[in-house]
């Protein structure tokens, strides 16, 4: 059974991590198979948007797989992370089309990071949330960056203490869109966000998505440079003209993202 499910349907990718017998932790396989499914999202022109998420089993991802660290590290002397081959999960933030969080689960260190590398979260209320590194003596360097959009008194308890937080504290500091009762609805949430993103100009989604986050790596100048370059190829596109003629005519407007 391969580790990573990936389905694709009227626009929307769906990926998922199938790992229920290690609370969907983060192998070498896992996290492979997730470069390789980033990679195809990105190049597959019919994907519009991405829902991440994972096999119901209580914990949405429970990060590094911590067995195998140990099989590989005993048997070849090495750190499990020398065998990924993005163990930071690069590819998955570079993506230029919006990813969405579904999280049946709760979340922790790794498990936690992916879904940072998300543009909207859904959560399940009564998980648990949390960094876990400093109680199992691992680095976090990921993680600081990834979470200035949280207070930084909060930021630091879930660093220093490694303790998982409920997720409804973290709701109410913006961690996650919205907060649901069961897996199907947080999965009905995900799925509801996909389609009003797909139904959107393509290259104007594109260009949202790279404008918000550019400002959040580089701030407000750098964020409006490459904000206004990217939607200098928006201005200049077919779907530019097709917006406001469909708006015209009133009908729906057909997009070609070009
Ligand atoms: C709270 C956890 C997740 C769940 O607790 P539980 O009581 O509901 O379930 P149980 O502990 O019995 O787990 C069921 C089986 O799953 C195995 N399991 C769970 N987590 C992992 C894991 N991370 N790696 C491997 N296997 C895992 C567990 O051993 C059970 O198997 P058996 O039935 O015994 O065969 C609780 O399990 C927990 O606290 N897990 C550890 C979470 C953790 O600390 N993760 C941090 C990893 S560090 C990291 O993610 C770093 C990432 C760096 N980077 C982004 C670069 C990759």
């Amino acid at each position: 059974m391969s580790p990573i499910d990936v389905k694709i349907e009227d626009g929307i990718a769906t990926v998922s991590i199938n790992r229920p017998e290690r609370k969907n932790a983060l192998s070498v396989a896992a996290t492979n198979g997730l470069t390789d499914a980033w990679e195809q999202i990105e190049t597959d022109e019919s994907v519009r948007v991405t829902i991440l998420t994972s096999a119901d089993c209580g914990v949405f991802c429970a990060g590094l797989d911590l067995k195998e660290a140990t099989q590989i590290a005993r048997d070849e002397g090495v750190d499990i992370l020398t065998k990924m081959r993005d163990p930071f999960h690069e590819t998955m933030r570079a993506c230029k089309k919006p990813i969405i969080a579904a999280m049946t689960g709760s979340l922790m260190a790794g498990g936690m990071m992916l879904t940072l590398n998300c543009d909207l979260r859904v959560g399940l209320k009564g998980t648990k949330v949390g960094i876990t590194e400093v109680k199992i003596g691992r680095g976090s360097p990921w993680a600081s960056p990834a979470l200035t959009m949280l207070p930084q008194p909060i930021l630091m308890e879930i660093l220093l203490t490694g303790d998982l937080m409920p997720i409804e504290r973290l709701h109410e500091y913006g961690f996650t869109n919205y907060i649901e009762d069961t897996p199907d609805a947080v999965r009905a949430r995900a799925f509801d966000l996909a389609k009003r993103i797909a139904s959107g100009a393509p290259l104007s989604v594109i260009a949202a998505k790279g404008g918000v986050r550019a400002t959040m790596d580089l701030g407000c100048a750098g964020g409006l440079e490459e904000g206004k370059r990217l939607h200098q190829v928006v201005y200049a596109s077919n779907d530019a003209i097709e917006g406001p003629r469909a708006f015209a005519e009133k009908r729906a407007p057909v997009w070609t993202g070009t």
